[in-house]
C-alpha cells in the first residue's frame, strides 16, 4: 500500500511489505543457525537501517543486544559524496564481541567497506553484515555481506527506512523514486 499523497512520486513498487517480512524471517533463521549459543551484538546504521533493525531484531529468537552508529555519505542527494562521516559512535565496547552490522542497502559499498575497516580495528571476535538490499551493478567497493535480503536494479529507491531528502522513510514497501522528484528543486 502506497499512501495516495506519495503515489505519484514512485515509478513503481519494487518490494511489498509482505515480501520484505517474508525475506527477513528467512534471514533470521539463517542468523539463528549461525550464531546459536553465541552472544550477538547487532549494530544498526542510522538512519536508514532503523526499520530493518526493528523487524530483524524482533523476528530473531536469539538473545541479542543492539547498538547504533550514525554515519552519512549521501547528504540530501541521490549520489554518495564519497566521504563517510561518523555522526554518532557506538556506546558498546566491541572487544571479543560477535558483531552483525545491520544495513538497509549496499549501493556503491563505500559506507560498508569503510565501516567494516573501522569496526574490525576495535578487536571484535567477528564482524559480519546483514543488509536488506544490494545493488550488484552499482558496487564500487567489494564487500561480502553474509546475509542479503534482495538484489535490486541500479535505481534510486525509497521506503522502509530509505529516504530522499529525509522523506519516504516511513513507506512500508520499497519503490523506485520518480526522476521528476529529484530533478525539481525543493522549495
Ligand atoms: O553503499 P553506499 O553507496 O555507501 O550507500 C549505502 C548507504 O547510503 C545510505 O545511507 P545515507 O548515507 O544516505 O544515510 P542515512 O542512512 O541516514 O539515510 C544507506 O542507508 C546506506 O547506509
Ligand atoms: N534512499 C536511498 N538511499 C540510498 N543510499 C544508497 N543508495 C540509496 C538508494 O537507492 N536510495
Ligand atoms: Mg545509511
Amino acid at each position: 500500500m502506497i499512501p495516495a499523497d506519495v503515489e505519484n512520486d514512485l515509478v513503481r513498487l519494487l518490494l511489498t511489505e509482505e515480501q520484505i517480512r517474508g525475506r527477513i524471517a528467512e534471514m533470521c533463521r539463517e542468523i539463528e543457525r549461525d550464531y546459536a549459543g553465541e552472544d550477538l551484538l547487532l549494530v544498526g546504521v542510522l538512519r536508514g537501517a532503523v526499520m530493518v533493525m526493528a523487524d530483524l531484531a524482533r523476528e530473531l529468537t536469539l538473545p541479542i543486544e543492539m547498538d547504533w552508529m550514525a554515519v552519512s555519505s549521501y547528504g540530501s542527494g541521490t549520489k554518495s559524496s564519497g566521504v563517510v562521516r561518523i555522526l554518532k559512535d557506538l556506546d558498546s565496547d566491541l572487544h571479543d564481541r560477535h558483531v552483525l552490522i545491520v544495513e538497509d542497502i549496499i549501493d556503491s559499498g563505500l559506507t560498508l567497506s569503510w565501516l567494516l575497516d573501522n569496526l574490525r580495528s576495535r578487536g571484535p571476535a567477528s564482524v559480519e553484515v546483514a543488509a536488506l538490499l544490494r545493488k550488484p551493478d552499482a558496487m564500487k567497493m567489494r564487500v561480502d555481506p553474509r546475509y542479503i535480503g534482495f538484489d535490486i536494479p541500479n535505481e534510486f529507491v525509497v521506503g522502509y527506512g530509505l529516504d530522499y531528502a529525509e522523506r519516504y522513510r516511513n513507506l512500508r514497501g520499497v519503490g523506485v523514486l520518480a526522476p521528476h522528484v529529484y530533478s525539481t528543486p525543493s522549495q
